[in-house]
């Protein structure tokens, strides 16, 4: 496992990584969530001692990474997958890792065929895609056999196929035992691969739960009901003190009443139903909910800013799809 114990950094008077303690456990794909430069990557590099911490410490199965006899054999990563050496091929890359670490020969093969190399295999890496270093720098993760493993924003540059792969790749890595930690953007992919979300914000720990509890505990589920009958409908719930607001298109939204409940009130007054569907809010929805105050950078939708400084965003405003990805305004605060 891996444990983070007020772990802390600081760059000059920029707090990346404030006081985080969390515990990655075995067994599960924990996902690793944040805002851009909430603190994911220097978190990451901390643990594999790239970056000494202004305070606090990060243990590997109880040991400071300094101390692991093996590391390779301890933790994988894969932290940025264009550290790789051009012109050496795929297969010589990961044949210098082995080497200097102590790795038998016969790993370099079946690593290279576990992420899909061998046909590239002694081809220079600096000719591959985006998507091949990405599976070359997995394979190095994969090269020790290591009980740990880290991953940041591993499906970066990979086709649906290859994301499709690492997805089970990860689960199959989980459910031997091993310790999966992978940051990541694509919030549907994380939906799809994580069972645990630990998300930071600003470097601070906002959130380490289950992806099921995460999504329930930050976003609204309800039930949308639609119906030719909308007036009576309305009466019949108000009759029952069951609370409904009307949407914008005209269907009526009711909370924490099961859609079991609302089926057999509409049906024991006889009335017709066109839509009795249970939303339930995606983990981008809820991600955006949490983060909405820790989110640094904001984009617009095309609509003119002016030149004057940044407004504040209130938050609602900030969970929107434009404060996501481009970003080129520094928020005001
Ligand atoms: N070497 C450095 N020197 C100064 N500031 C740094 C350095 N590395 C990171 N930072 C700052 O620390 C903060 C956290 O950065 P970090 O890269 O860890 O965030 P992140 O969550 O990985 O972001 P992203 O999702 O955009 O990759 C940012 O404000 C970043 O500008």
């Amino acid at each position: 496992m891996i444990e983070l114990d007020g772990l802390t950094k600081h760059y000059g008077d920029k707090v990346a990584v404030d006081h985080l303690t969390f515990t990655v456990r075995p067994g599960l794909v924990t996902g690793f969530l944040g805002p851009n430069g909430a603190g994911k990557s220097t978190t990451m590099r901390m643990m594999l001692d790239l970056d000494n911490p202004t305070a606090g410490s990060v243990r590997i199965d109880g040991e400071h990474y300094r101390r692991l006899t093996d590391p390779l054999r301890s933790v994988g990563a894969l932290l940025d997958a264009k550290a790789v050496h051009g012109g050496r091929s795929a297969y010589h890359h990961l044949l210098c890792l082995a080497q200097s670490n102590g790795l038998p020969r016969r790993r370099v093969g079946e690593v290279l065929d576990t992420v899909g190399l061998t046909p590239v295999a002694r081809k220079r890496s600096k000719g591959f895609s985006l998507g091949m270093g990405q599976r070359l720098g997995i394979a190095a993760a994969l090269l020790g056999d290591p009980r740990v493993l880290l991953f940041d924003e591993p499906v970066n540059g990979l086709d649906p196929e290859g994301i499709h792969w690492i997805r089970n790749l990860m689960k199959n890595l989980a459910a031997q035992g091993r310790t999966v930690f992978v940051s990541s953007h694509l919030m549907s992919e994380m939906a799809l691969t994580a069972d645990h979300l630990v998300v930071i914000g600003r470097g601070r720990l906002l959130a380490d739960t289950s992806m099921a509890e995460f999504i329930r505990g930050n976003s609204r589920s309800y039930v949308r009901l639609r119906s030719p009958e909308a007036e009576r409908l309305r009466d019949v719930l108000h009759a029952e003190r069951i609370a409904a607001t009307e949407a914008a298109d005209g269907t009526l939204e009711v909370d924490g009443v099961p859609s079991e409940r609302l089926g057999e009130l509409a049906a024991r007054h006889g009335l017709v139903l066109h839509e009795l569907s249970p939303q339930q809010a995606s983990l981008e929805e809820a991600f955006m909910q949490l983060t909405a105050e820790s989110v640094e950078y904001h984009a617009h939708d095309g609509e003119p800013v002016g030149g004057g400084p940044a407004e504040p965003v209130p938050p609602g405003v900030a969970a929107g799809p434009g404060g996501w990805g481009g970003d080129w305004r520094k928020k005001g605060s």
